[in-house]
């Protein structure tokens, strides 16, 4: 059995690290933009199995990317085709909030379940559907936790004792109760009511437990930064004596960054999920553990 990455030169740096753990090659996907806006895509020499490392931010093209990958890579003698998606787009959208709005999340899953045999992610977004294997009806599909390498890298930079986890929405309370009881910190949970894309309003019900602490806020998206910044403007007037966020997957523009600084958030760290420059955890060993029986005895060579 050979093993091969391919990636997008976006994610190379990346995908690199992983091959190297992996010990498999990394080839690069090119992608061209004609004039009519169609794409072409090349991939690199195609193996018995190929992983697509693929975050699906800007997802758009990104999905007929995979689409015109599979077609060049099953052509070329791909017999399994397995992709790491460290961020999977279009989750949220899991029913018609709308009469007549297409519940993306079921298109999505029933596109990529017809294309690739495996698909791999990260804290997706799964709130009122049990579980990924739904969303990908006939194939494997693993939702790995960033929650326990989180805890890993808060415990190494040493917080206060008196730091309490806090998530910004109800959707939050799980990856709360994991990452405080794995760091065993005090929690909270805000309640939130959202009113746009871009405008939600957060409250707490207990001001009282978060006042002259430093609070560590946790989400698994931050795409507009709306929640991040009205929970960091809400702790801090419930008297928060700091508050740091920790994020799965940025989604935010990075010139985004100073409004962040203005609500009064002091840093932003995020996992390796999608290319963004508040990356700063690591997601190398939780990969390179889901992808272990995926790998041959190919030897690994240079990224081409
Ligand atoms: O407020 P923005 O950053 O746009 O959206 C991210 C939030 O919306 C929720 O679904 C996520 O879990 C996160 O709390």
């Amino acid at each position: 059995m050979t093993t091969a990455i391919q990636c997008l030169a976006s994610t190379a740096d990346d995908a690199t690290r992983l091959g190297a753990r992996l010990g498999v090659p990394v080839h690069r996907i090119a992608q061209h933009r004609f004039p009519d806006g169609e794409i072409a895509v090349t991939v690199g020499p195609a193996a018995a199995t190929t992983i697509l490392y693929l975050p699906l931010d800007q997802p758009n093209d990104k999905l007929l990317t995979i689409l015109f990958a599979a077609e060049a890579l099953r052509r070329d003698g791909c017999s399994r085709l397995v992709l790491l998606a460290p961020y999977l787009c279009y989750m949220r959208q899991d029913i018609a909030f709308h009469p007549g709005e297409a519940i993306s999340q079921r298109a999505v899953g029933r596109l990529l379940a017809g294309l690739v045999d495996r698909v791999i992610t990260v804290d997706a977004h799964l709130h009122r559907t049990a579980t990924l294997g739904e969303v990908f009806p006939g194939i494997v599909a693993n939702d790995l936790s960033a929650m326990p390498v989180i805890a890993a890298a808060l415990c190494q930079s040493r917080l206060a004792p008196t730091t309490i986890v806090v998530g910004p929405d109800s959707e939050s309370q799980p990856w709360v109760d994991t990452l405080a009881g794995l760091i065993g910190a005090h929690s909270a949970v805000a309640r939130k009511i959202r009113h746009g894309d871009r405008s939600v309003e957060i409250a707490f019900d207990d001001p009282a437990r978060i006042a002259g602490r430093p609070a560590l806020l946790i989400d698994d998206i931050v795409s507009s930064g709306g929640t991040l910044i009205a929970c960091a403007q809400a702790l801090l007037a419930a008297g928060a004596t700091s508050v740091d966020a920790v994020i799965t997957h940025a989604l935010f523009p990075p010139k985004m960054l100073p409004e962040f600084t203005a609500a009064g958030i002091s840093s932003i760290r995020s996992a390796h999920t999608v290319p963004h420059p508040t990356n700063a955890i690591v997601l190398d060993d939780l990969f390179a553990e889901a992808l272990r029986d995926e790998v041959g005895a190919a030897p690994p060579e240079a990224l081409t």
